[in-house]
């Protein structure tokens, strides 16, 4: 059974796709507190991406033990899983993965239909308070999305993974789209909101420059 407040418990966890060679995620031991902010490295093509899918239930883990809020993932059924991912965490794609006809507002809270419990723990006014803690002007509120900047996109897509205060928050590569000074304030951003919805985050990067932000950093590969 996982201790209170362990939100990532891996153990000797091992993924290999299809055809593979080789193991592309070999992870000794993995444990994120709750509320705690990982930044997650690695050389391209090490699994860092696929460690994420693994721990957002898109991935059943193969070998070893994997817990996401005391839950077994290999126990668990695909829809089971799919039913933790709606409840718990929230997802920032490299791409945002946003739908270009909704509004950034309606983006966000798409996020709350598909769980009761979401819903339940979200605020009347939320997603507009998510948006304008991300820096989102609230004349772009109503704007599809597909007439956003990248830089906008981006926060709209950090508001839909933190409404409702899930446990867990993913980020794969979210600013590799930005220039330097757009990039610093989305992270700071983030942090804070992460922060105050005392969600744990494990964002992954490239840009090592980053990794000073976070109290810790885990290599891959
Ligand atoms: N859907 C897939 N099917 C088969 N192999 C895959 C699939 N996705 C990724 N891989 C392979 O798994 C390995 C790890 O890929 P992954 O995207 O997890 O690495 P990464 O560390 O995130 O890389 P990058 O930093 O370049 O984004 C690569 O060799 C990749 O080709």
């Amino acid at each position: 059974m996982n201790a209170p407040g362990v939100v990532v418990d891996a153990q000797d966890l091992r993924f290999r796709w299809p055809g593979a060679a080789a193991d592309t995620v070999v992870l000794p031991a993995l444990r994120i507190a709750a509320g705690e902010q990982v930044f997650l490295r690695g050389a391209s093509g090490s699994g860092k991406s696929t460690l994420l899918s693994l721990l957002a239930g898109v991935l059943p883990p193969q070998a070893g033990r994997l817990q996401v809020l005391g839950q077994d993932l290999a126990m668990l059924s695909g829809p089971a899983r799919d039913r933790l991912r709606a409840d718990h965490l929230g997802v920032i794609f490299q791409q945002f993965n946003l739908l270009p006809w909704l509004s950034a507002h309606d983006n966000v809270t798409l996020a709350l239909r598909f769980s009761t419990r979401r819903r339940a723990q979200a605020a009347e006014g939320e997603a507009g308070r998510l948006l304008g803690a991300m820096g989102l002007a609230d004349a772009l509120w109503r704007r599809p999305a597909a007439q956003l900047s990248v830089g906008q996109q981006q926060r709209v897509a950090a508001a839909r993974a933190l409404i409702g205060r899930p446990a867990l928050i993913l980020a794969d590569e979210p600013t590799s789209a930005l220039d330097e000074d757009a990039r610093d304030a989305f992270m700071a951003l983030l942090m804070q909101c992460c922060a105050e919805a005392g969600s744990a985050l494990v964002f992954v990067s490239h840009d090592v420059r980053l990794a000073q932000r976070f109290s810790r950093v885990e290599v891959l590969g």
